[in-house]
């Protein structure tokens, strides 16, 4: 293992009614409550927030509208909010995209210029409005993670960012707030976060038996669990399992020790919904297993471990190339049964744009560390996946 430090500064609140616990956190504040398209004010989790707020008197300001993909121009007008408002703590009320956004404004409003050179790192972040969550949909860990991801529409840029700043000071998980999210939708939000630990597993540093463990034992939860809950999705046990599998699969947990992993295929997903705008769900199933298959090529090792560890993969009269090869054609046949796309042809994507996509992941320098990446590499994973 490599030394490590870990500081997760997040309280978590889980389970159901958790939500009494936000009068706690919020006093008598001006708070802005950031959200999405609507469906919180469907499923009685705006009501509930609201309730809460006005038990202690809270001054409510409100942010509606943002989209999936989180832009530029929404994280824009929050930051004017909180400008000339003097909002004290921002309340995320979402799914990633929410929160994604919502971290984006926590530094913009305390920043004097565009809050863009902050998220291109051309100027260094270095003070945050504090931010609390209530999540509706289990995903991308958002919510216990000091990442964010925004795009820019304008240069058709979508980029991950991440500062201590914006770890959420609290997070709210209730499991019957993700009774609403969509059969399709549930099923991005287990291949995001399945990706999350997957991504986490291919890194290379040694003697790293519990985290190995740990990640192999997580993804055989969601594989046991993912069927079941998509068979019926009102089911509090196994929406429960999903939402703390999300949170733990990108909390920082799965790291420690090691690397960081290999992140290239989400630098890929992300220059492609920077183009396309499709769910990030849909672009990991699809990109993820043709990743895999071309990583194994070069070094086997870890996606034969994933065969056999993971999907029960024999390894008896086969070489560590079938072996691995089975465990990638294990993945895609998985996230197929429960309706995941597979090819870029399923969101019409041709090679039209192949070398913008290109371009637009490498648009930060140093993609992969399992196997570091080059153009040719990348375009030979888009082929793979048209
Ligand atoms: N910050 C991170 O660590 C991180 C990690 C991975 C991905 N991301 C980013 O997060 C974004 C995706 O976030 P996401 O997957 O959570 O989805 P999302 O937040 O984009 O939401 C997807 C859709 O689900 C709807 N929805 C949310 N909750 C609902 C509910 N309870 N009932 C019904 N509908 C509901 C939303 O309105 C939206 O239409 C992408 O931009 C992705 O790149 C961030």
């Amino acid at each position: 293992m490599n030394i490590f430090t870990q500081h997760n500064p997040t309280k978590l609140y889980f389970g159901k009614g958790q939500i009494s616990q936000l009068s706690t956190e919020v006093r008598q504040m001006k708070v802005l409550l950031v959200y999405g398209g609507g469906s919180i004010k469907q499923n009685g989790v705006y009501e509930d927030v609201i309730n809460e707020l006005k038990k202690v008197e809270a001054t409510i300001f409100k942010l509606p509208g943002v989209e999936p993909n989180p832009r530029l121009t929404t994280v824009y007008r929050g930051v004017e909010i909180c400008k000339s408002e003097g909002i004290d703590i921002l309340l995320a009320v979402g799914g990633g995209s929410v929160i994604d956004c919502t971290k984006a404004i926590a530094i913009g409003a305390k920043y004097d210029g565009d809050v863009w050179e902050l998220i291109t790192r051309k100027a260094p972040i270095e003070s945050a409005l504090p931010i609390g969550t209530v999540l509706t949909l289990a995903a991308t860990g958002s919510e216990m993670n000091p990442i964010s991801v925004i795009s820019n529409w304008e240069t058709k840029d979508k980029l991950g960012w991440g500062s201590p700043l914006v770890f959420p000071r609290f997070s709210i998980l209730d499991p019957t707030y993700t009774f609403s999210v969509s059969h399709k939708q549930t099923v991005y939000g287990i291949v995001d976060s399945m990706s999350h630990a997957l991504e986490s597993y291919f890194h290379r540093t040694k003697n790293t038996p519990l985290i190995d463990a740990f990640i192999e034992s997580l993804l055989r939860t969601a594989i046991q669990t993912a069927p079941k809950l998509l068979e019926d999705l009102t089911s509090y046990d196994h929406r429960e399992t999903m939402m703390y599998l999300s949170t733990i699969a990108f909390n920082e947990t799965l790291l420690n020790g090691t690397d960081g992993g290999d992140w290239g295929s989400h630098r890929i997903e992300h220059a492609l919904s920077a183009v396309y705008d499709i769910p990030h769900g849909g672009g990991l199933a699809i990109l993820f297993p043709n990743w895999l298959e071309h990583v194994l090529e070069e070094d086997p090792s870890r996606v034969k471990m994933l065969a056999m560890n993971v999907f029960g993969i024999s390894d008896e009269g086969k070489s560590d190339i079938e072996v691995a090869k089975e465990g990638a054609k294990a993945l895609r046949a998985f996230w197929n049964s429960l309706g995941a796309p597979s090819r870029l042809s399923d969101y019409d994507i041709d090679d039209r744009d192949i070398e913008l996509i290109i371009d637009k992941t490498f648009i930060k320098p140093g993609v992969g560390l399992y196997k570091e990446l080059d153009r040719e590499s990348v375009r030979d994973i888009l082929i793979r996946s048209m």
